[in-house]
């Protein structure tokens, strides 16, 4: 079962195990911080495991929407845009996965966290030869240059007016014409009530849960990842995630 989130106001409605549709919560800000919040100190995951399964999905969300075997230019180049939090932590995960599908990611990390988790997941890039940008690129190069963008610079805890250097970086991300995939909010975005004058994403990946400012949503593809939710832990929350297609780590919600 398939829906388009955006024109049911804060729901999607799916199929589940019974025979009644049941919507999909969207989360507020405060409710996505809980569940993370209990993901790792009562249920014992570490930030790495989830971030892995969270950015593997980013990548297997973006191959079918994108196969590489269908992109315009002769390089299937993808500008992954990486945040100074755990979003842009999923997005080098996301890059890793992509390179070993057979995209060329290339990777803008502007601000990054001096800890292990981070300095890890950035030389596992490098050592997998994907190169970093030392600068944003204008607008019009990133369109001559590369396929897509994948959004990884803030999720569920921006808050407040942008600051520098993402300030300048998502004005640069308004113009650019090549779709862009955004990991869990559109960046920028308010997390609950969304941003009209903001990124207009042709693709939304929403971890564990959507966040109400999915609603908002109006590109081609919005996909559910992260694949981790404790049964117990989506009851107490009830979550109503649809259920994920055999071994697949994604969901496609429209
Ligand atoms: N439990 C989950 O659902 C999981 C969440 N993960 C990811 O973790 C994300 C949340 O990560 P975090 O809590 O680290 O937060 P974010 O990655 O959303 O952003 C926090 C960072 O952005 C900065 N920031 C916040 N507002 C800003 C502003 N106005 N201007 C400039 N910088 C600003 C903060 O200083 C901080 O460095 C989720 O959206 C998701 O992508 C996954 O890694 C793993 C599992
Ligand atoms: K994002």
């Amino acid at each position: 079962a398939s829906c388009r989130a955006g024109s049911l106001s804060k729901s999607c409605f799916h199929q589940g195990s019974s025979s009644m549709a049941r919507p999909v919560k969207y989360l507020g800000q405060k409710e996505a911080q809980n569940i993370d919040e209990e993901l790792f100190s009562e249920y014992s995951f570490s930030v790495d495991q989830l971030m892995e399964l969270a950015g593997l999905s980013c990548a297997t969300a973006v191959a079918k929407a994108y196969p590489a075997t269908s992109l315009v230019t002769a390089r299937p180049a993808v500008l992954v845009i990486c945040g100074p939090g755990n979003n842009g932590g999923d997005g080098l995960v996301c890059a890793r996965h992509l390179k070993l599908f057979g995209y060329e990611p290339t990777v803008l990390y502007p601000k990054r966290p001096n800890k292990p988790l981070f300095n890890n997941l950035t030389i596992q890039c490098e050592k997998m030869a994907i190169s970093f940008l030392t600068e944003m690129p204008e607008a019009e190069v990133i369109d001559g240059t590369y396929n897509l963008v994948v959004d990884a610079i803030f999720g569920f805890s921006f808050q407040g007016a942008v600051r520098d250097p993402f300030g300048s970086i998502l004005t640069t991300l308004t113009k650019v014409t090549v779709p862009i995939a955004s990991v869990d909010i559109p960046s920028g975005w308010h997390v609950e009530d969304g941003s009209p004058d903001g990124l207009q994403p042709d693709m939304l990946i929403s971890l564990t849960a959507p966040k109400k400012a999915a609603s908002h949503f109006r590109g081609r593809y919005h996909f559910l990842g992260g694949r981790f939710v404790p049964p117990a832990l989506e009851q107490k929350y009830q979550l109503n995630l649809p259920e994920y297609p055999g071994t697949e780590c994604v969901y496609q919600l429209n």
